[in-house]
């Protein structure tokens, strides 16, 4: 979690400055015909150390969870078990049999690449504005004209609680887009609650407690669309820089199927190879907090490609407004606390 975090803290409702940057998103991609000639992909390509680290190129399977198992009386021991380890391992892993109905995902993911593909025109209908919160379509935290931009327009919103929602940042067209987001909002709470219980258990909490932090499951949803990126520069362009997520926990639906994601694990880039039907779950900083240190929140990135576009969808499961971040004290017990005690608005403001 000790990484540069540009990215998720407005998810939940910090203030950003912005330097009217935004305006950028979109309209950059299209005209790039060549990175090594335009002026503007000077704010897109980075020195070459800071992209070329060692990805382990060996087929490693992100661990998979079967959540028909883990609910399951007969198997759920075992499970939750693997879970544990998991957990405590990678912090990231697969999530299959999850009960989100196909037909759903298969809406939401049509929806989703017919709404990235409208004429810039009609996305800027949803531009983010300067309210802080990230909502709409655009381009993730542009702190400074320095900064170097990842390789992605975003459309980011809050979903829950239902009274956060901003209706002037749901798409109206494709006409079944807000249905499909509201649904899957509603199913993902559900499957997030279930998942925080097995959770607790696993970290010796009664389950309650995790109900009451995450009681009115905040969440929101930031859609992530990576344009194919023309060569000779794309190796020194990146989708999303490295980062963790300031969440309890998030989880990743790939809506194109094409595989991006990276994840840092023993001081190595490990390229995910995700399942089709698979959702990706990964713990956040605050669970790494909570626990004390007993689940990490590891660093990821998602890679560009030159011949494809990739979108993925990641839903953001945060805590209810807590007054402070410290470890829970059934897992410190009579040990010591690795982590501090932090107010949850100044664990949020360290994101900037
Ligand atoms: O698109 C991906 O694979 C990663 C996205 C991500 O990490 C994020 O949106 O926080
Ligand atoms: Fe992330």
């Amino acid at each position: 979690m000790e990484t540069n975090l540009f990215l998720v803290l407005t998810r939940f409702g910090a203030v950003l400055e912005f330097l009217g940057l935004v305006e950028l998103a979109g309209t950059t991609f299209g005209p790039f015909a060549n990175l090594s000639s335009d002026p503007r992909a000077e704010r897109y390509v980075r020195p070459e150390a800071e992209v070329n680290v060692i990805v382990r190129t060996s087929e490693i399977e992100l661990p998979v969870i079967d959540l028909a198992k883990l609910i399951h009386p007969e198997f759920s021991k075992e499970e939750a078990a693997k879970l544990h380890l998991t957990c405590q391992e990678w912090s990231f892993f697969q999530l299959v049999n999850h009960g989100v109905p196909e037909e759903l995902i298969e809406g939401l993911k049509a929806d989703t690449v017919e709404f990235f593909n409208k004429p810039l025109e009609e996305k800027m209908a949803y531009k983010q504005d300067n309210d802080g919160t990230l909502q709409g379509y655009g381009q993730a935290f542009v702190l400074s004209e320095e900064q170097k931009l990842d390789w992605c327009d975003m459309f980011y919103v809050m979903t829950r609680p239902t009274a956060f929602r901003n209706m002037k940042f749901w798409p109206t067209s494709p006409s079944t887009f807000r249905d499909n987001i509201d649904r899957y909002s509603l199913e993902l709470t559900k499957l997030a609650s279930c998942l925080w219980q097995y959770i607790a258990r696993n970290l010796g909490v009664a389950p309650e407690v995790f109900v009451q932090l995450f009681k009115d499951h905040p969440q929101g949803m930031r859609f992530n669309y990576y344009p194919p990126c023309p060569e000779p520069e794309a190796e020194k362009v990146i989708g999303i820089s490295p980062h963790s997520d300031a969440t309890g926990f998030s989880i990743l639906l790939q809506i194109n199927d094409e595989q991006g994601l990276q994840i840092r694990k023993d001081g190595e880039w490990i390229a995910v190879n995700a399942l089709p039907n698979a959702l990706i779950v990964n713990l956040g900083d605050v669970t790494e907090v909570l626990s004390n240190g007993i689940y990490k929140s590891i660093e990821h990135k998602a890679t560009i490609n030159t011949e494809t576009t990739r979108i993925s969808l990641v839903a953001f499961h945060g805590p209810d407004n807590l007054d402070m971040l410290q470890p829970l004290p059934e897992v410190v017990g009579d040990g010591n606390p690795n982590y501090g005690s932090m107010s949850y608005q100044e664990f949020m403001k360290a994101y900037f």
